[in-house]
């Protein structure tokens, strides 16, 4: 028999029959999951994933690109944001598999892209934990400073290029989410709900602080830069609505997804916007533009600015500091689950897929990307993460509106739950938002990028092409 033209195999293609199979969804009983959730606990499942850490921290980057215009920055991230999460959730409802891009790139676009998609969801999973966790430590920081009076010292909490040794709080979060994860914790809806009140509490109490020192002197000049300016913010910007996504990938689970989903979607990111706009524009009216270059925990710093007194800052920063550790928790998990689905299809060591028997979680697969998070938790700055981050979230989403685009040519009968508004120039746009925000990234990024690509390859030569589960068989 004659082996497999490379061609064919770099675009073999996993059947969405096989997907459904496997993760039991297409079972006995009709296959049907129950159909409970509504707009309501949707809308929080996406905004619970969404808000994070970026919009505590991310003033302090996207300012001094951008000046007061930061506040279009916001609303061009969140358009970006707007069309990608349409076309996942078009992908999600057709191929609903508790997967994420991968899966969907790998029915629709073969084994190499999806691999590569595969690769830019580390950078958007692990990647991301890193970046939240140091974010974290600086609000625990900050914290302890108002709370007691003391700071870890400079040299243990902050990574080498950012005028430190090793932070360590970050790698302790890390530690202690992977040992949760272990334990098989994951967040459930009801603490989801919790969280989300409380973030949004924290943030509306800012703006409301921040409001009362509104200068309108401080917006002038409003864009400083120009449009590159607020191009390049944007881009860094968007880590903040990351995590939308979240919201197709519960598609089998929701009442009636045609309405459903299009209306959660768009709900919990026209929450998330408004409040990230408030915070953004309450937060230049009461700082000037220069100011916020090198700020840690700069929201917290403008609250004491501003109210002269301590609590405030306190209350702020207490409640960053529980909400970022969920974030960390729920993104840890989804990126274990992502390897093991990647593992199980053979694209990388089937140490991820390995269940431990005993806490029916996979035991080595955390350990492993814990110390991958620790590590660029511990000794990489937190500007290198974010635009890591937003690099392969953006490459993945890109992916996945092209898939959308070809699926619909390539079979166009697949029964789905939800269509895209406005095809085929919903997903066009998306595909182009995407790509301007890449090209604002900074050139480390793309060498950064290029570099990791280059591993992936490696690995894919090396072993994922021939362990591939979708391999001829001999
Ligand atoms: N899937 C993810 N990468 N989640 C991380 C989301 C980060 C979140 N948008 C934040 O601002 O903190």
């Amino acid at each position: 028999m004659s082996a497999p033209s490379v061609r064919s195999q770099l675009f073999r293609r996993k059947p969405v029959s096989a997907m459904v199979e496997e993760t039991g969804a297409g079972d006995a009983d009709g296959g049907v999951l129950a159909r409970r959730i509504g707009v309501g606990q949707l809308m929080a499942l996406g905004i619970g994933a969404t808000i994070g850490t970026g919009i505590f921290f991310v003033m302090s980057t996207a300012v001094p690109e951008a000046g007061p215009a930061v506040v279009l920055s916001f609303v061009l991230a969140a358009i970006t944001a707007g069309f990608t999460a349409l076309c996942y959730a078009e992908l999600a409802s057709t191929i609903p598999v508790a997967g994420s891009s991968y899966s969907y790139a790998y029915a629709t676009l073969g084994e190499v892209v999806a691999y590569v998609v595969g690769w830019c969801l580390v950078l958007e999973y692990a990647v991301s934990s890193a970046a939240v966790s140091v974010g974290w430590s600086e609000y625990l920081n900050e914290l302890l400073d108002d709370v007691i009076g003391v700071r870890i010292p400079d040299a243990l909490s902050f990574a080498p290029g950012a005028g430190g040794v090793v932070n360590l709080p970050a790698i302790v979060l890390v530690t202690l989410c992977a040992l949760l994860l272990v334990r098989g914790a994951s967040e459930s809806a009801r603490a989801n709900a919790v969280m989300v009140v409380l973030k949004v509490c924290v943030l509306l109490f800012f703006v409301v602080i921040a409001f009362t020192a509104f200068d309108a002197g401080n917006l002038s000049p409003f864009a400083p830069l120009g449009i590159a300016g607020v191009s390049a913010a944007a881009s860094s910007i968007f880590f903040s609505f990351i995590g939308l996504d979240a919201v197709s990938t519960a598609g089998e689970e929701v009442r009636d997804p045609r309405r459903t989903l299009p209306r959660a979607i768009i709900g919990a990111l026209v929450v998330v916007t408004v409040v990230y706009l408030l915070v953004a524009l309450a937060a230049v009216g009461a700082q000037a533009a220069g100011a916020f270059e090198g700020q840690e925990a700069g929201l917290a710093v403008i609250l004491e600015d501003v109210a002269g007194s301590r609590w405030p800052a306190v209350v702020l920063a207490a409640g960053a500091v529980i909400s970022i550790f969920s974030v960390t928790l729920v993104t840890m998990y989804g990126q274990t689950r992502i390897l093991f689905a990647m593992s199980r299809d053979g694209m990388i060591p089937s140490l991820f897929s390995r269940v431990d028997r005993r806490t029916l979680t996979p035991v080595r697969g955390t350990i492993a990307v814990a110390l991958f998070v620790g590590v660029l938790a511990g000794f990489v700055p937190l500007d290198f993460l974010i635009d890591l981050t937003s690099m392969g979230t953006l490459v993945a989403f890109s992916v996945v509106s092209v898939g959308v685009i070809v699926l619909r040519r390539t079979q166009p009968d697949l029964p789905r739950g939800f269509r895209v508004p406005g095809y085929p120039v919903v997903p066009v746009l998306s595909v182009a938002f995407c790509l301007y925000l890449i090209y604002g990234l900074p050139g480390v990024t793309w060498a950064l990028f290029a570099g990791w690509l280059v591993i992936a390859a490696v690995v894919y030569v090396t072993y994922a092409r021939t362990h591939s589960a979708l391999r001829a068989p001999r």
